[in-house]
């Protein structure tokens, strides 16, 4: 392993470190942290991430939770097998990928989930709605919006599956960067992380 991926002892991995296909989404730094930090993960997660992308998430939940399963969902090959890159890069053993489309390959996962993610899937409703049929009593589901559309869908499915402890979290982040011979602070995309849990 290149010396500059470890040990990382915290999470929140630099977005340079991993391995990245044109035009496939990565939730920046920053974003990812919240989004992990509102999973509140356990030592032995079952969590599944449904629409992975570039694998930051199964990454990072795999290092945190070494006695967890992780479950990558990815409807496309290449991304699928970006994921398994990434997880290699790092090290990580406790990631399974899926390749499929959601929600109708969930049904393959044999590992009922305490956590699920949810990164921009389609059919959000669907998937949400599939998804909390499987996840185990107590458990959280976590989803990301980037746009109004998302937010509301994903608001709305929330609140027909009377999720309880709903939260939505927006942040504001800048970074900054270096544009000619000044330094400006860039904004990274602002998006919303919605969260609900499942009644014991
Ligand atoms: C925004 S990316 C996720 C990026 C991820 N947050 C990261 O940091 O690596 C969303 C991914 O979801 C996948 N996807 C979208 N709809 C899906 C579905 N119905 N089933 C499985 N994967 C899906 C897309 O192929 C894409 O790779």
């Amino acid at each position: 392993m290149p010396s500059q991926l470890w040990p990382y002892i915290t999470p929140g991995i630099s977005d340079e470190l991993f391995e990245r296909l044109p035009g496939i989404p990565l939730s920046k730094r920053e974003i990812r942290l919240l989004l992990l930090s509102q999973l509140r993960l356990k030592p032995d997660t079952v969590l599944w991430d449904i629409g992975a992308g570039t694998g930051t998430i199964p990454v990072e939940a795999g290092l945190l939770c070494p006695s967890g399963q992780i479950i990558a969902v990815e409807r496309d090959e290449d991304v699928a097998n970006l994921i398994r890159h990434n997880c290699d890069r790092f090290e990580v053993k406790n990631v399974k990928v899926i390749e499929g489309n959601a929600p109708e390959c969930l049904q393959d996962i044999n590992v009922a989930p305490d956590r699920v993610c949810i990164e921009g899937g389609r059919p959000i409703q669907e998937i949400m709605q599939t998804a909390w049929e499987y996840l185990l009593p107590s458990g959280r589901v976590v989803a990301t919006a980037a746009n109004l559309e998302s937010l509301y869908s994903i608001s709305q499915s929330l609140s027909q599956l009377q999720a309880r402890n709903v939260e939505v979290v927006q942040s504001a982040v800048t970074r900054l960067e270096t544009r000619g011979s000044s330094q400006t602070f860039t904004a990274v995309n602002p998006i919303f992380i919605l969260s609900g849990e499942k009644l014991d």
